[in-house]
């Protein structure tokens, strides 16, 4: 602000000089005059270039890092939020927040803040300058500035609405291009190619004409302020004639006031095009406001202590749940306990709440009724990251990131060495075919891991498990997904895993249930609002596991 502000002066000076040279040089015909005011006339363009390259600079420095800091903070916020929360939302839409929509917003707060300043500061100066030359006739003009105003907020209401249907259009096409690619292989197996394509077309058309509709504000809005600056000369210059055909100003003077006329107005013109930026960064600003007002579900109490390593004993205490802004509940007083080496399993109908339950122990959520305990110490009590660092979960789909095998086995510790990976990676049996990869534990996996098969991802999954060597395991569904035979291979290494540990095992298929696990079968709660909860016991005529090879 500082250097744009210096920038300005060195023009006003600058101009003033333009006005004495006239007068002094050009009209008495005194080239001795000429030089002084010419050289100070340089030094000023000197300084004024030195400013403004300063100035641009340090604005888009300080632009940048608003712009790193802001995303950070929005990107570590939804971290914070239930996953739920960017399920529920088109991930493609989120993206766009997350890029251009906070790119709209430091377009307003640094650039912007800057850019209406430095206007400001501009506007008293060439307007004061005006005035200093004579006042009278700057009255004049500055009596159209008014005008100019009304213009500005009549395209800038128009250019919200359309700015905030770009940033919708932006969203939505970034929603199609993230769902197309992540299901490609289903769009080519199903031939839906061109159904595709249309989508994309149709969310880029409704794109096209919100940026369509800008272009048009923006277009129309530059001819609409030169027809108020042409009156404005006009009538200066008609003034000016008239005034100096009376001696009462010299042709140096009207052609100074000329000059700072044309300064003044391409800076009120410049407010007016900030009112349409902060039309654009508001619309962006309400997208993004929204994921930052959004609180997490589950806080820690402020009295909330560490649970350091439990034991692994876990219990549920007539837990009852309703996920936030449902009526109906998922759980309804479901009790079990589950100690240390022992394996509890929980199957029962599809959507009945299996895997809600995994989701209270891990306090994405907290339990409407009842209570859940870690060692006999309800979660409530415990810091979340800390219950978290406890249980391991090993999803129905298996997550792992675009990095290499090593990366994705030691997610879960990342300052495990080698060593240990490969320990980990034994026992899970993928050492061997990781050995066979063209890097070794160095070879890329992948988007979401999918230049492995199914078994290999878990199998990874698993050897991730094992080097975070939490206490509580928790496998949603571990063979969702694997044909009998590799379901027998994933079997022996999950058995590793487990060994030692409290595993909460949720299944459909009770021939993945091993002998002497206790069954919970989790029954949904019916219309009328009540569940069922069988305690089966030990299971003792559960069909035999297929033997590992
Ligand atoms: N984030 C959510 N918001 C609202 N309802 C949800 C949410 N997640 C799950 N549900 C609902 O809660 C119920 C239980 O879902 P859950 O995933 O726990 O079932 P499940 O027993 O694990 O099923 P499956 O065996 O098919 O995996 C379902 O009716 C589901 O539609």
């Amino acid at each position: 602000m500082v250097f744009a502000v210096l920038a300005a002066l060195c023009e006003v000076a600058a101009i003033r000089l333009f006005g004495h040279i006239t007068d002094e040089v050009l009209t008495t015909r005194d080239l001795g005059a000429f030089w002084t005011p010419a050289l100070i006339w340089l030094g000023l363009a000197a300084i004024a270039g030195v400013a403004s390259f300063a100035g641009a600079y340090s604005t888009a420095l300080g632009a940048e890092r608003f712009l790193l800091r802001l995303r950070d903070r929005v990107f570590a916020h939804l971290q914070t939020l239930a996953p739920d929360f960017s399920e529920k939302r088109r991930l493609g839409d989120l993206m766009a927040r997350l890029t251009d929509d906070i790119e709209a917003i430091e377009e307003l707060v640094g650039s912007g803040l800057v850019k209406a300043v430095t206007t400001v500061a501009s506007v008293i100066f060439f307007a004061g300058a005006a005035f200093f030359v004579r006042w009278d006739l700057a009255l004049l003009t500055m009596a159209l500035i008014p005008a100019f105003l009304v213009v500005s907020k009549v395209f800038a209401s128009r250019f919200r609405t359309a700015a905030a249907r770009e940033r919708y259009s932006n969203g939505a096409m970034n929603s199609v291009l993230e769902e197309g690619l992540a299901n490609q292989p289903l769009v080519q197996a199903y031939n839906r190619q061109g159904a595709e394509s249309r989508r994309l077309h149709g969310e880029g058309r409704g794109w096209l004409r919100a940026n369509m509709t800008q272009a048009w504000l923006s277009g129309l809005y530059g001819p609409a302020v030169q027809v108020i600056e042409t009156v404005c000369l006009i009538l200066i210059l008609g003034f000016g004639a008239w005034e100096i055909a009376a001696g009462r100003l010299t042709l140096g003077g009207l052609l100074s006031f000329a000059a700072y006329l044309a300064l003044l107005y391409p800076a009120v013109q410049g407010l007016g095009e900030l009112a349409l930026t902060v039309s654009e960064a508001a619309a962006g600003s309400d997208r993004v406001v929204e994921i930052l007002r959004a609180r997490p579900l589950v806080n820690d109490a402020a009295d909330a202590v560490p649970a350091g390593r439990s034991r692994g004993s876990v219990a549920f205490e007539g837990v009852g749940f309703a996920y936030p802004g449902r009526s109906r509940p998922v759980l309804r007083d479901l009790s079990f306990s589950a100690e240390p080496g022992e394996v509890v399993a929980f199957t029962g109908p599809s959507g009945a709440g299996k895997s809600t339950m995994a989701k209270l122990l891990l306090r994405f959520y907290d339990p409407d009724a009842g209570r859940i305990l870690l060692d006999g110490t309800d979660l409530r009590g415990l810091t979340k990251e800390s219950v978290r660092a406890n249980i391991t979960i090993l999803h129905q789909e298996t997550m792992l990131f675009s990095g290499s095998v090593r990366d994705n086995i030691a997610y879960g510790r990342p300052e495990a060495s080698l060593d240990e990976v490969i320990r980990a990676a034994e026992a899970a049996g993928v050492h061997d075919f990781v050995k066979l990869l063209p890097q070794g534990y160095d070879t890329p996996v992948g988007q979401r891991g999918r230049l492995l098969s199914g078994g290999q991802r878990q199998r990874i999954a698993i050897a991730r498990a094992l080097l975070r060597d939490a206490p509580v395991l928790v496998l949603d569904e571990p063979m969702n997904g694997l044909d009998d035979a590799t379901a027998a291979q994933v079997m022996k290494p999950l058995r590793r895993l487990m060994a030692g540990r409290t595993t909460l095992l949720i299944t459909h298929d009770l021939r993945h249930v091993p002998e002497g696990a206790r069954m919970v079968e989790v029954e949904p709660v019916p219309r009328e609002d009540r569940i069922r909860l069988k305690r089966v016991g030990v299971q003792a005529r559960a069909p035999r596991l297929p033997a590992p090879p």
